[in-house]
């Protein structure tokens, strides 16, 4: 679509059977889009996957912008991504990025697969925060179902979501489910729902059964949401299905966005051998070597996020962002946009047009700094040249955490590693190519050694925990410990503890052992509403 744009222009019309589609390949093209006629783009498309996996549109990513739209929007903008619920689970993130830098170090001589590696870090930071316990464990043929069965599905759905699905754009053919897509999709929704349900019924029956302490998770929050009215929402009520549905996006939509963004980083820094060596300059010098990098660090740490915002630009981790639906007829820079027409914004292509970007295949995070081409640029949706999370209304939810996330595991990962290729492969041959696919997944895995280069004691030894924050159940706490790959925990040397007296504590042996029916509504009910959000979303500035 990049390669077609040179040829047609920033604006493109194409015919994909009976869907016209819109593509935007320049900033100031998606800007009309995304600023100027938001209202009028601020709903996603109908297609299969919304309705045969997200709980038929019950869920916040395929909701039709309206009353149900802006109830979940509104709770995740509050109760999940505020700067005060990002404050508070800040721990659990940097517990489980210490875990990840163990796990790695403890591999040793071996070639890791660093994205696997991160896609655990990432899963099990979101599961903790919203269900209290891991999900995934590090260990391969893991003896835990669970996470077995978790980590297949969500699996299994990143492939049919990259699927194009012909009934998506020939209605007529729907029905017909020519390439077997829906019925892939009903079945892996089942599975989907039997997991979430169980989870669900867990937590409600923890609620009866008074545990004080559960209201500390995500999902226990969002139970307790489901009798409240929500000012704007026109009486919409939270139910069990939208908590499912919830669920559901937050792994999916959360996870692999950010574990594909860090290993383009990493990958990006082991071509740029002299930017890796700056960062870690600067990391030496404000986090020293005797730690890990934590949450507060960020804020001083210039070049790190300059670094960032240069990989957000040439690797967004969905390049054509998530399409969107025009609700009425509009005229578009002199062109006539006929009302349900698919917008697809190229923010790609937009991140290397070379009408805006000097060298735009170089990695050059300099352009971010004080005196480059872009010092000011954010990622954050209000510069049109740069948005990985896109713009506007419907702008990713979860971007703040996105953002701390990506920040503080490729910080850590810099900080406390040395990175070499395997095979003595040279780093301005590391094949560079993507995947095809919804997400800019790598096409080769970054398979890498890594060399720890701290101070082992302090940056791999411990993991700083305060107990009386940790939410893991008692089976899971089995699962963070333990040092049996069948169990899918973690596999490493024994780990210590530093409590709040700052009291080191070694843990021994014996401790370290160890309704799917959706609530079927028209599609086209509810897109009137015309609310802005930026008061309500977490103000988490740099
Ligand atoms: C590097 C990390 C991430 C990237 C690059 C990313 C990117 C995006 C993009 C491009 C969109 C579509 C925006 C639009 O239509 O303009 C989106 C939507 C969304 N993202 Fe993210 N995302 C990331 C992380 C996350 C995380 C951590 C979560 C939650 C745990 C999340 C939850 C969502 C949700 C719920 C939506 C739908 C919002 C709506 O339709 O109102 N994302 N994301």
């Amino acid at each position: 679509m990049a390669a077609l744009a040179r040829v047609y222009g920033p604006l493109m019309h194409l015919k994909m059977g009976f869907v016209h589609v819109v593509v935007a390949a320049s900033a100031s093209v998606a800007e009309q889009f995304l600023k100027v006629h938001d209202g009028n783009f601020s709903s996603r498309p109908p297609n299969s996957g919304a309705k045969h996996i997200a709980y038929n549109y019950q869920d916040l990513v395929f909701a039709p912008y309206g009353p149900r739209w802006r109830l979940l929007r509104k709770i995740c903008a509050l109760h999940l991504f505020s700067t005060k619920a990002l404050d508070d689970f800040r721990h659990v993130r940097e517990e489980e990025v210490g875990i990840l830098t163990r796990a790695l170090a403890s591999v040793g001589q071996l070639p890791t697969s660093i994205g696997k590696m991160l896609s655990v870090c990432v899963t099990n930071s979101i599961a903790r925060v919203m269900l209290g316990r891991r999900v995934v464990g590090y260990g391969c043929g893991s003896g835990d179902e669970m996470a077995e069965e978790f980590k297949a599905m969500v699996d299994e759905l990143m492939i049919l979501a990259g699927v194009f699905n012909i009934g998506d754009f020939i209605p007529p053919l729907e029905a017909f489910d020519l390439q077997g897509v829906a019925t892939k999709m009903k079945k892996l929704h089942a599975r989907f729902d039997t997991f979430l349900t169980s989870i669900l019924e867990e937590e409600h029956n923890i609620i009866k059964d008074d545990d004080v302490d559960s209201n500390i998770k995500l999902l226990s929050r969002l139970i307790s949401l489901k009798l409240k009215d929500v000012d704007d929402c026109e009486g919409e009520r939270l139910t069990d299905t939208q908590i499912k549905a919830l669920l559901l996006n937050l792994f999916v939509a959360g996870t692999d966005t950010t574990s594909v963004t860090v290993e383009w980083a990493i990958a990006e820094l082991i071509r740029n051998r002299k930017i890796l060596s700056q960062a870690q300059q600067e990391l030496d010098s404000i986090v020293g070597k005797d730690r890990l990098v934590t949450e507060s660090d960020l804020a001083q740490l210039t070049f790190l996020k300059a670094i960032i915002k240069e990989n957000f630009r040439l690797h967004p981790s969905t390049p054509l962002s998530l399409p969107r639906i025009a609700h009425e007829n509009c005229e578009i820079n002199g062109y006539f946009i006929p009302k349900g027409s698919t917008l697809l914004v190229n923010v790609w292509a937009i991140g290397r047009d070379p009408n805006t970007w000097a060298d735009p295949l170089e990695f050059r995070p300099e352009r971010f700094l004080m005196g480059g081409e872009r010092s000011n640029a954010d990622v954050r949706g209000n510069d049109f040249e740069v948005m990985p999370f896109g713009a506007g209304r419907r702008i990713c939810a979860g971007m703040n955490l996105g953002i701390r996330m990506v920040q503080l595991v490729t910080a850590t990962l810099i900080h406390a590693f040395d990175f070499e290729l395997i095979n003595g492969q040279l780093a301005q041959n590391l094949n560079m190519e993507e995947a095809y696919g919804l997400m800019l997944q790598r096409a080769h895995p970054l398979m890498i050694y890594l060399r720890p280069r701290l101070a082992s004691h302090f940056a791999y030894d411990i993991v700083s925990i305060q107990f009386m924050a940790l939410e893991i159940n008692s089976t899971n706490i089995d699962d963070l410990f333990s040092g049996n790959v069948e169990d899918g925990g973690y596999n490493g040397p024994p780990i210590v503890y530093q409590d709040s007296d700052n009291t080191i504590i070694e843990m021994d042996d014996e401790q370290t052992s160890s309704d799917s029916e959706s609530n079927v509504e028209g599609y086209d009910a509810d897109l009137e509403g015309d609310d802005d959000f930026s008061d309500l979303e977490g103000d988490d500035d740099e």
